[in-house]
């Protein structure tokens, strides 16, 4: 059957601010504090959503959470108006109203974990939103992301949705950022590779930085989407790398179809995990594991070039291209191994550099903002419309951004209740232009 992937970026919400609240995330903290251009955020973001579409690639729009996120504030205990729990979150406790401001929900392939109907045993595509359950203002996403991936995937005979895991460390769950497929096609089954930082039955783990993703999540998701266990590898992530700054997975590797590109450090007893890799693949094409060494780029140039967080993407006329952030292009070493990629014998022969940098100031990657969703022709037809990119809905959405989004937003912002009124009308009209339904909870007061 006729497949194909469907990158559904994250539209970046009108709060896009730099609050410092990722712990392990070198960006987040780095950037801590810096002005925001939430317009220009959300019009970067479009911007890449708009070049793939106009090269041939399916192209969907996924809408942001709605910040601030009341109802948690009011859970801790802030009462009265919209506009009091605002000024007295403001007063008691800032940390908290940054996390219920954070526009995190951005970075979409933290927002599920997702299996194709090729993959999974009764034929259907699977969803588990991420219960993200590491950071707070990220583990307030997962209600809100699961009513929208509902209302962007409703047809129940073809989609099933499942809740997120539990909201225990036991659990944490980070969604398709750990998780990566590998096979011949997209619509041939595939060996699913979920990626943890953490078995909780083991003593092997980071000792600076947090593993967000247990081993016990990923299992977890492989039942419930009823995945084939001969088909599934569970492989951990190298501790060290954890503790270099290599948050989720998709910092150090990123595969697509027959083709994984992977730091040499990237994971726990690399070459057992590549042997059982190789074994395990069942595609008929050659599967090329391309192994980058330190020779060729430190981790350290890995996390700061952010390539491997590159965009992975199969062309309509065959080979593939890696759509790399412009901090690639500031580090020699970075350039020269892309170069010789593209020269190398393997499918990769174009890269088309995008300039991200206010996702990127926070961590997030091209391939931060997008979660992959492998698709039947019959499938595809399911998907809400309004949420697929064209270039009449690239036209609206910019005209939605360029009348309601700020140019410059810093934490003084937070406080201001105009911010909140300002966000919701937006996302309000965002509803209606993307026919979503009431998926936010102030449209539901
Ligand atoms: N690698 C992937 N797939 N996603 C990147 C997520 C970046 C995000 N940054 C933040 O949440 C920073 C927010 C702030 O500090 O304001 C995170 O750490 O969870």
């Amino acid at each position: 059957m006729n497949y194909t992937e469907v990158n559904f970026d994250g539209l970046v919400g009108p709060t896009h601010n730099y609050a410092g609240l990722s712990y392990g995330n070198v960006a987040s903290k780095t950037n801590a504090n810096k002005v925001a251009n939430p317009k220009k955020a959300a019009l970067q973001g479009l911007e890449k959503m708009l070049t793939l579409s106009h090269m041939g690639i399916h192209q969907g729009v996924l809408a942001p959470n709605a910040r601030p996120d009341l109802t948690t504030l009011r859970a801790l205990g802030f009462s009265g108006s919209d506009s009091n729990v605002i000024s007295q979150a403001a007063k008691a406790a800032p940390q908290f109203l940054k996390a219920c401001y954070s526009a995190s929900s951005m970075w979409t392939a933290n927002a599920a974990t997702i299996s194709p109907s090729s993959d999974t045993g009764d034929g259907k595509v699977h969803f588990t939103p991420a219960n993200l359950n590491n950071k707070i203002h990220r583990a307030i996403e997962a209600k809100t992301t699961g009513n929208i991936l509902k209302a962007t995937f409703a047809d129940e005979s073809v989609f099933t949705h499942h809740a997120p895991l539990p909201q225990h460390t036991l659990f944490g769950d980070e969604g398709a950022a750990n998780y990566t497929r590998l096979a011949d096609s997209y619509g041939h089954s595939g060996l699913a590779l979920f990626v943890y930082g953490e078995d909780m039955n083991s003593k092997v783990k980071p000792q600076v930085f947090p593993a967000r993703q247990t081993r016990q999540a990923s299992e977890a998701i492989a039942r419930s989407h009823l995945l084939d266990p001969a088909q599934t590898l569970y492989i951990q992530q190298n501790p060290n790398v954890i503790d270099q700054g290599v948050f989720h997975n998709d910092v150090i590797a990123i595969g697509n179809e027959n083709v994984f590109l992977f730091h040499e450090q990237a994971f726990y007893q690399q070459k057992k995990v590549i042997a059982q890799i190789r074994q395990n693949y069942t595609g008929t094409r050659p599967l090329h594991l391309i192994e980058v060494t330190d020779a060729d780029l430190s981790v350290d140039e890995a996390v700061k070039s952010y390539i491997f967080n590159s965009q992975l993407v199969s062309l309509p006329n065959g080979g593939m291209a890696l759509i790399a952030p412009s901090e690639c292009q500031a580090i020699d070493s970075v350039e020269r191994y892309l170069a010789s990629l593209r020269q190398a014998s393997n499918p990769i022969d174009e890269v088309i550099y995008m300039d991200l940098k206010q996702s990127m100031q926070n961590g997030g990657g091209p391939a931060c903002l997008r979660l992959r969703v492998a698709l039947s022709q019959n499938e595809l037809n399911a998907v809400n419309p309004n949420c697929l990119m064209t270039d009449k809905l690239y036209n609206t959405l910019n005209t939605w951004v360029n009348k309601h989004y700020r140019d410059r937003l810093v934490e003084a912002d937070l406080a201001d209740p105009s911010l909140m009124l300002e966000s919701q009308q937006a996302l309000d009209e965002l509803t209606q232009i993307m026919n979503l339904g009431s998926v936010y909870d102030f449209q539901k007061s």
